[in-house]
């Protein structure tokens, strides 16, 4: 377990809060809050690991305050522990259908509290590393199609309520196949890896996010961009793969592994929806190949 975690104690009780401190402080890192909206307002602003809360399940502030957890998408997974002084089964029961992850009734022995939270720490650290390997490309570590698809949804919605601009980009290496078929999969698999470093390390300097989208189709979401800052990311990305110089000698347009670009830029009209933009993308990558172009801009 790291002792890095960051434990959240919620506890109206100086005397509980400072027991729980002293119990678990040599494990992890601790924060105190004596009430639940300021320990809302810690959550939001800070990583927690877990959260160990004394409140009352009888007045509606404590049910409420699992509630709120439980039911925001960024702070659902993050466990509760209950430390109660009621030992009512009827409580304890109603405390794990709400959400908690464990009870523990008052008064409590610190070893046990201790050894409870390290299990809970050690679970955590490993959904959150199932979590991490779930939404990262294997073969070239950019993050995944379902990472791009939640981190899409969560930009439109923020750049759409901001009144932000959105871009999305498409990118292709060209003539793949051909070059699959010439230097064999493995060669393949190396050059993806390392057009995928670079379009990222460009793509990165630019406050964009970039995924492997499928095949050798990387995807780029740059929230709040202008047009022209646009042109200079896709022209830094471009010449960025020029310069690796990678030799494609089946690609009948350049002797060097070359990428293509379709560009949507939502400007105002979000009504469009993430699925017709990607749309829109795909067709603008589509043009750029036929016509040999390196990138295709589509604006809405
Ligand atoms: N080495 C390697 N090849 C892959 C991987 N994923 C997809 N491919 C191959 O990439 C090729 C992509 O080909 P297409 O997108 O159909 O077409 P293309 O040859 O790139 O031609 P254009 O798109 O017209 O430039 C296919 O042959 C896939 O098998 C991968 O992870 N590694």
């Amino acid at each position: 377990m790291h002792s890095n975690a960051q434990v959240l104690i919620v506890d109206s009780d100086p005397l509980n809060r400072v027991v729980l401190e002293n119990t678990l402080s040599e494990d992890c890192r601790v924060a105190l809050q004596d009430n639940c909206e300021d320990a809302i307002e810690f959550i939001a602003t800070h990583k927690v690991d877990l959260i160990i809360t004394d409140i009352s399940l009888v007045d509606s502030q404590g049910v409420t305050f699992i509630q709120r957890l439980k039911n925001n998408s960024e702070t659902y997974k993050i466990p509760v522990i209950i430390v109660s002084s009621s030992s009512s089964y009827s409580d304890e029961v109603k405390g794990l259908q709400m959400g908690a992850v464990d009870y523990i009734t008052k008064p409590f022995s610190p070893l046990i509290v201790r050894a409870r939270v390290k299990i809970h720490l050690v679970l955590k650290q490993k959904s959150d590393l199932l979590e991490e390997l779930a939404s990262i490309d294997g073969l070239t570590e950019l993050p995944n199609r379902r990472l791009f698809d939640k981190h899409l949804a969560d930009q439109w919605q923020s750049c759409r309520a901001a009144g932000n601009t959105l871009g999305v980009l498409l990118v292709d290496i060209d003539y793949f196949k051909a070059y699959n078929d010439m230097y064999g999969y493995g060669a393949g698999d190396e050059c993806l890896i390392k057009v995928a470093r670079s379009l990222k390390e460009t793509v990165d300097s630019h406050q964009g996010f970039i995924a492997r989208y499928d095949g050798v189709r990387f995807a780029v979401i740059l929230p709040g961009h202008t047009m022209e800052q646009i042109e200079v990311l896709l022209y830094m990305m471009h010449d960025a793969i020029d310069k690796l110089l990678l030799p494609h000698k089946s690609s009948p347009i350049c002797a060097h592994v070359s990428i293509s670009t379709g560009i949507v830029l939502i400007e105002k009209e979000f009504s469009l929806g993430v699925a017709k933009c990607l749309q829109y993308a795909n067709s603008a990558l589509s043009q750029a190949h036929v016509n040999q172009e390196r990138m295709v801009l589509l604006m809405r």
